[in-house]
């Protein structure tokens, strides 16, 4: 059974739809990148998912239940998690975003994710104490990963992990999520950035709010005309 089941989902602000008809699976274990230019209609599918923005037709099943009228907050607890471009509280220190990464956690598991997060990464047990908005673009973006990965979610959605970010940095980010998909969660990542296929199971395409491919990497690269209308490669 698909972690993650959308079907038929339309949502959008101020009842103007964006996004329309939406159907779109995420299977335990995953990585899954929706790939769309600016505007196309992901953060907006993100938000939609994690219950930042309402749902005007259709469901999100996630781990077996429908969630589609959840809080957010519910959603969170359930095992999804969102990882937004800024990600991190920039006033807070290191520590204490992970922390509100672990809210919801007991005490205990909190004090043990922090310590194995902080055993993983050891560039953020040295600025533990440090406030986030002192850490370079490249660094925030690793305390954001980390942040989510704290509540020991099952899903996590990542919006344009790749932005702001130098090459070096994005191939990183790459490795990292190699390294903890092996551990356990799923990712949904929006992304414009080709280069996020590596290692991916699934596909879509996203473009005007609506899904124009859904296949592998390989069906993707094989299809001439979709790598020609949405990504200008011959
Ligand atoms: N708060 C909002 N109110 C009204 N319309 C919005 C709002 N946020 C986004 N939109 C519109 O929704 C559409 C999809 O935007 P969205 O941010 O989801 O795209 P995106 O694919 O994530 O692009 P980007 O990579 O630029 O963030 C766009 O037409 C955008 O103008």
């Amino acid at each position: 059974m698909a972690l993650l089941q959308v079907s038929s989902l339309s949502c959008g602000y101020h009842s103007l739809n964006v996004l329309h008809d939406i159907h779109l699976d995420v299977e335990p274990g995953q990585q899954v990148v929706l790939l769309g230019a600016n505007g196309a209609g992901k953060t907006t599918l993100l938000k939609c998912l994690i219950g930042l923005i309402p749902t005007s037709s259709g469901h999100i099943m996630f781990a077996g239940q429908d969630i589609t009228e959840w809080p957010p907050s519910e959603r969170v607890k359930g095992g999804l998690a969102y990882l937004s471009e800024v990600g991190v509280i920039a006033s807070l220190s290191v520590e204490d975003n992970l922390n509100i990464g672990g809210y919801y956690l007991s005490r205990q598991e909190r004090r043990q994710q922090l310590q194995r997060l902080f055993e993983q990464l050891p560039l953020l047990y040295e600025k533990r104490k440090d406030p986030a908005g002192s850490l370079s673009g490249g660094q925030r973006k690793i305390l954001g990963f980390a942040k989510v990965l704290m509540g020991k979610p099952q899903l996590i959605l990542m919006d344009e992990p790749s932005s702001g970010l130098a090459p070096v940095m994005v191939n990183e980010m790459i490795s990292m999520l190699k390294t903890y998909r092996s551990s356990g969660p799923a990712f949904l990542i929006a992304e414009q950035n080709i280069k996020f296929l590596e290692g991916t199971d699934d596909v879509y395409v996203l473009d005007n709010g609506q899904i124009r491919f859904h296949g592998t990497p390989n069906d993707l690269d094989a299809d001439a005309h979709v790598k020609a209308a949405y990504f200008g490669l011959n």
